[in-house]
């Protein structure tokens, strides 16, 4: 059976009777195949899950897509019963920030400003307030992400072990389409052709891989995943392709390593990213 709830005094009282593992799994809603595979990791680990539907204001930018973000409450609802939810909080904006925006906000560090951080000024501190918040209400033992966000699984691990949050963080790979394109609540946005544009994401990814499995070099296996994006040519604008740390420090890059991706397709902007096992000699 699952419940759903609106508010925190419910959450809690729906919480504190939980006896055993208590696992969340934090959305924005318009639930895919992506957070099915996120809520059935869950169920495998802990005795309860919880899921969170929020499209959380904080961390969309003035231009962003705030207001036009597909809410889809009653077929999420039907998702969650699926995967074996106990639990649906979806609040208000007013119930996560009574008091309005929160002046205090949690703070992610330099790792915040780059990548999604300098296209998206003030998303992480957006994303980690949120998280500290949903976890704090929620009182998890685990917690479970997506590494189709990457970046943002990066910093929330790095938040729970800086400040202390009694949390265990699991990630979760990305699921994809048949043909490579890894599920997000944003490619309801894209027409037939611009679908097709979007595979550029993961077909640079994939060529990026399988040049670091021929044994190429750092900078052989950018070129290869440049080169199959189609920069200039493939419809869609490139935001970012680098080649980094599985942990995101900057430094040379050797051994396992992370190849990451973002890009607009029309008025939509995509990311993606896949590991990449470079020679560690290398
Ligand atoms: N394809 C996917 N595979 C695995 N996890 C995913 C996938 N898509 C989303 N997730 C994870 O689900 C959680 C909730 O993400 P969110 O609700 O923002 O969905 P989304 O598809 O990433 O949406 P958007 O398109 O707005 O970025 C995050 O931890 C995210 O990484
Ligand atoms: C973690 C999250 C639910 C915080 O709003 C969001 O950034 C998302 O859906 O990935
Ligand atoms: N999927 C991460 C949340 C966001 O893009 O706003």
């Amino acid at each position: 059976m699952t419940e759903l709830v609106h508010t925190r005094a419910d959450l809690a009282r729906f919480r504190s009777a939980y006896p055993g593992t208590v696992a969340v799994v934090m959305t924005m809603g318009a639930l895919h195949e992506g957070h099915e595979t996120l809520l059935r990791a869950a169920r495998e680990r802990a005795d309860h899950v919880i899921v969170t539907i929020f499209v959380n204001p904080l961390q969309f930018g003035p231009t962003e897509d705030f207001d036009r973000y597909p809410r889809t409450l009653e077929t999420d609802l039907e998702v969650c019963r699926r995967a074996g939810a106990d639990l649906v909080f979806a609040p208000a904006v007013a119930d996560m920030y009574p008091g309005g925006a929160p002046a205090v906000r949690v703070n992610p560090g330099p790792l915040g400003e780059d990548l999604e951080g300098a296209s998206r000024p003030g998303f992480f501190h957006g994303v980690l307030t949120v998280v500290l918040k949903l976890l704090q209400l929620t009182r998890p033992d685990l917690a479970f992400f997506g590494e189709k966000d990457y970046q943002q699984l990066t910093l929330v691990r790095r938040m729970c072990r800086d400040l202390d949050v009694p949390v265990e963080v699991v990630g979760v790979p990305t699921v994809r389409e048949r043909d490579g394109l890894a599920l997000s609540s944003r490619n309801r946005y894209l027409s037939t052709a611009e679908r097709a544009v979007a595979l550029s994401l993961s077909r640079a990814l994939a060529a990026g891989v399988a040049a670091a499995g021929e044994g190429h070099d750092a900078a052989a296996v950018l070129t290869a995943a440049q080169a199959a994006f189609g920069v200039g040519g493939s419809g869609a604008r490139l935001d970012y392709l680098v080649l980094t740390d599985p942990d995101l420090e900057p430094g040379p890059v050797r051994g396992p390593a992370r190849l990451l991706v973002a890009a607009w397709v029309g008025e939509t902007r995509l990311i993606d990213n896949a590991p990449v096992q470079l020679d560690p000699a290398g």
